[in-house]
C-alpha cells in the first residue's frame, strides 16, 4: 500500500437518533500515518464520528471504507445495517478504540486484558500473544503491573493499559475517544506523551479530544465541528493559529478560558 492510501475514509455520513440528527454530512479522510483530530463543542458529534466508523453505531447514510473497502449495507435510512459480520470483525478489530473510561475488565490482570482478544478473538498463539502484550505494556511504561488488577492502577496507567490492549490487536489504525477527559491533570500528561510517541511512529490515528494542546502537537490535520457539520478543517497550524470562521474563533477562545 502507498504512503497515501486512505486507511479510513468516511463520505458523506448522516446519522440521527430517531429524530435527532447528529450528523448531517461529514467527510473526513485518514491516510496511512495521518493524526486527524477531532474537535468541538460538547454535543457536535465528534464520538458519534468515531463509533459510526468501527462500526459500534449504525449509520442511515453515507458510505464508509476501510483501506479502499466500502462497508456493505443491507437496508435503509433507520433500517440501514452493515450486511457482512466478517467484513464488521475485519473493520473493529483494524481500528481498535480507546476508550475515555478506559473500559479494563476488572476481574482481569493487566496482562489477560490485553492478551484476551488476540487470543479469543483474532485465534493467535497464546505464548506469542503473552510476548507481544508484554512488549506493549513496556512500550507504554507499566512493564511491572501485568500481573496487577486494573483497580490497583492509576486512571493514567489504566488507560495505557487499555493503549497496550488497543496496540495488541495490531490494528491499521487507533481510534481515541476523549482519552485524556477522565484524568486529572497530572496523570493527563503521562497518557499525551505516550499517544505522542504513537504519533511520532507514523500510526494512523483518528482522536476525538478537548485537549487543544494535545491535538495542536500529535495532529497533521485537525478537523472542528459543530452541530453535527465540519464547520473548518486543516492543519494545525492554520486552525489554531488563524482559524478563518466566528465559531472557531469562538470555541477555542472559550476553551482557552475555561
Ligand atoms: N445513544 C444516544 N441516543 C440519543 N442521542 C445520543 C446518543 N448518543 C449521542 N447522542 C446525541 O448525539 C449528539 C452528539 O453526541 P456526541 O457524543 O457524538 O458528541 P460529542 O461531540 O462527542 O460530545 P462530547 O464532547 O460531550 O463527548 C448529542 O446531541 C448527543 O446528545
Amino acid at each position: 500500500m502507498a504512503d497515501t492510501d486512505p486507511v479510513i475514509e468516511i463520505r458523506d455520513l448522516h446519522k440521527a437518533y430517531g429524530a435527532l440528527e447528529v450528523i448531517k454530512g461529514v467527510d473526513i479522510v485518514a491516510r496511512r500515518g495521518d493524526v486527524v483530530s477531532l474537535i468541538g463543542s460538547s454535543g457536535s458529534g465528534k464520538s458519534t464520528i468515531l463509533r459510526c466508523a468501527n462500526l459500534l453505531e449504525d449509520s442511515q447514510q453515507g458510505d464508509i471504507l476501510f483501506k479502499g473497502e466500502p462497508v456493505k449495507w443491507r437496508g435503509t435510512g433507520h433500517g440501514r445495517h452493515p450486511a457482512d459480520p466478517a467484513q464488521v470483525l475485519r473493520i473493529r478489530t483494524n481500528l481498535s478504540m480507546v476508550f475515555q473510561q478506559f473500559n479494563l475488565w476488572a476481574h482481569m490482570t493487566i496482562l489477560q486484558n490485553v492478551m484476551e482478544a488476540p487470543v479469543t478473538v483474532l485465534g493467535r498463539p497464546r505464548a506469542e500473544v503473552e510476548k507481544a502484550a508484554r512488549a506493549y505494556l513496556d512500550k507504554v511504561g507499566i512493564a511491572d503491573k501485568a500481573d496487577a488488577f486494573p483497580a490497583q492502577l492509576s486512571g493514567g496507567q489504566q488507560q495505557r493499559a487499555a493503549i497496550a490492549r488497543a496496540l495488541a490487536m495490531e490494528p491499521e489504525a487507533l481510534l481515541f475517544d476523549e482519552p485524556t477527559s477522565a484524568l486529572d491533570p497530572e496523570l493527563e500528561q503521562e497518557v499525551v506523551k505516550v499517544i505522542k510517541a504513537l504519533a511520532e511512529e507514523g500510526r494512523t490515528m483518528l482522536v476525538v479530544t478537548h485537549d487543544m494542546r494535545m491535538a495542536a502537537d500529535i495532529s497533521n490535520h485537525v478537523v472542528f465541528l459543530h452541530e453535527g457539520r465540519i464547520e473548518e478543517q486543516g492543519p494545525p497550524d492554520s486552525i489554531f493559529g488563524s482559524p478563518q470562521t466566528e465559531r472557531l474563533k469562538g470555541f477555542l477562545s472559550a476553551t482557552l478560558h475555561e
